[in-house]
């Protein structure tokens, strides 16, 4: 069991283990108050752990209610927002009141951004269920929806009042959705810390890992929920050195859009990192190891290093970016893995930057190498 303690603006614990959705009704009762709570999960998740999350929201004294919406990325919209604020209404909540966020990190960005606005802002709970939940979305407190125009254009931040990692729920995901949280991971390695990057590279994170060793999993995720808090603490509101987080996403979320949100979130920014550190390469900002590293890593986690789109596709999508400023964009170059820096760029060079790290990709294998193994849930039903 790891406890972190995210000291921002408004503080709060992040606890990680296993037999915590038992143990969420008291937990979030320490941490957020109420009496009322509703649990927002989507259509996969919600069959598999609402009940246990409302049982012990219910023997914590807390009145619950369930909405469940229709999962994957395609549902991250303004509709699923309004249908979650009308529910809660409903249900009457009122201002001491807690929403908890059941699921990966489309439920906890929509859900939210729900919390963020309804009544001008409510305590929520964040229950991370997916590999990239439990390492990336649920700490920070980024909240979002995707507009026609892009990935996230309309959000807010705000910070949950606790999350709760039961790393049990990792059991019930398939092989492809564990390897897209994966992509985060590799992308937490490459901007600051090389012995994590250098760790996956002896022991990969995949679905054998996960049954011979959940503590070993367990402390990877602790890692990164460290290298998380560090960012957030320092930049809250992603003035500056926030920006390192977005690495490999400029290019990432444009080739999620061009994807139409069908290739996830993880695997999008593990291409994004591939070019970007291709094209640092050819401009000898870094040497060729680092994109042969990061792509070497990326196929071991079962997902794939070459896109379909074209640089000038990828540029046209990235203009919706919001590091761009004009006729600028800031990007996250690798020096090194384990080290990176935000540089301004202006759009042509950027284009051109692109240009580059496609072209050198040209040669990259489609698919992955190591497959993972199959693309089925380890247990099919939770495993309690
Ligand atoms: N707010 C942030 O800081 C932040 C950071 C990284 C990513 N994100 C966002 O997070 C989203 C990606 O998160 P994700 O990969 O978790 O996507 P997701 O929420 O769509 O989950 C992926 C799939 O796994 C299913 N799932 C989740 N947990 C499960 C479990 N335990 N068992 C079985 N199925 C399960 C979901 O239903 C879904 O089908 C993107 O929208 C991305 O933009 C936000
Ligand atoms: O927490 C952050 O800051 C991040 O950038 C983490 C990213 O992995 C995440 O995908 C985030 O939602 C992207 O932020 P955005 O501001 O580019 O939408
Ligand atoms: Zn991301």
């Amino acid at each position: 069991m790891y406890t972190i303690d995210i000291n921002c603006s408004s503080p709060y614990r992040v606890h990680i283990g296993t037999m915590l959705l038992e143990q969420s009704g008291e937990l979030i009762r320490d941490a957020c108050k109420g009496s009322r709570a509703a649990v927002i999960t989507d259509t996969n998740v919600g069959p598999l752990y609402a009940h246990i999350v409302t049982k012990s929201l219910a023997e914590a004294g807390y009145t619950t209610c369930v909405h469940m919406f229709e999962a994957g990325e395609e549902h991250k919209r303004a509709d699923a927002l309004i249908e979650i604020l009308e529910f809660i209404a409903e249900n009457e909540l009122g201002r001491k009141d807690v929403v908890v966020a059941l699921g990966g990190g489309v439920v906890g960005d929509v859900a939210g951004f729900a919390a963020a606005t309804y009544m001008r802002g409510i305590r929520f709970a964040q229950i991370p269920t997916s590999l990239l939940a439990m390492v990336d979305s649920s700490v920070g407190g980024k909240t979002a929806i995707d507009l026609a125009a892009g990935k996230n254009l309309a959000g807010a931040f705000w910070q949950p009042s606790i999350v709760i990692a039961d790393v049990g729920c990792l059991g019930t995901l398939t092989a492809e959705q564990l390897s897209d949280g994966c992509g985060e991971i590799i992308k937490h390695g490459v901007i600051c810390d090389a012995a994590l990057f250098c760790q996956l590279e002896q022991t990969p994170l995949t679905q054998e890992l996960l049954t011979q060793n959940l503590g070993l999993v367990a402390a990877i995720i602790a890692r990164n929920i460290e290298i998380k808090r560090d960012v957030v603490v320092a930049d809250e509101r992603e003035s500056g050195l926030r920006k390192l987080l977005n690495f490999g996403h400029s290019a990432g979320h444009a080739i999620e859009a061009l994807e139409a949100y069908q290739l996830g979130h993880g695997n999008c920014v593990a291409l994004g990192m591939g070019i970007i550190a291709r094209a640092a390469a050819v401009r000898g900002v870094c040497d060729e190891t680092v994109p042969q590293r990061i792509e070497d890593l990326v196929r071991r986690h079962g997902l794939a290093t070459s896109c379909r789109w074209d640089a000038e596709q990828i540029f046209s999508e990235a203009l919706h970016d919001k590091k761009r400023q004009g006729y600028s964009i800031d990007v996250v170059l690798p020096h090194e893995i384990g080290s990176c820096s935000i540089e301004t760029m202006d759009l042509q060079e950027f284009r051109d930057f692109l240009y580059d790290g496609l072209s050198s990709a040209a040669n990259a294998p489609a698919v992955p190498d190591e497959a993972p193994a199959d693309n089925d849930s380890i247990g099919g039903e939770a495993s309690r």
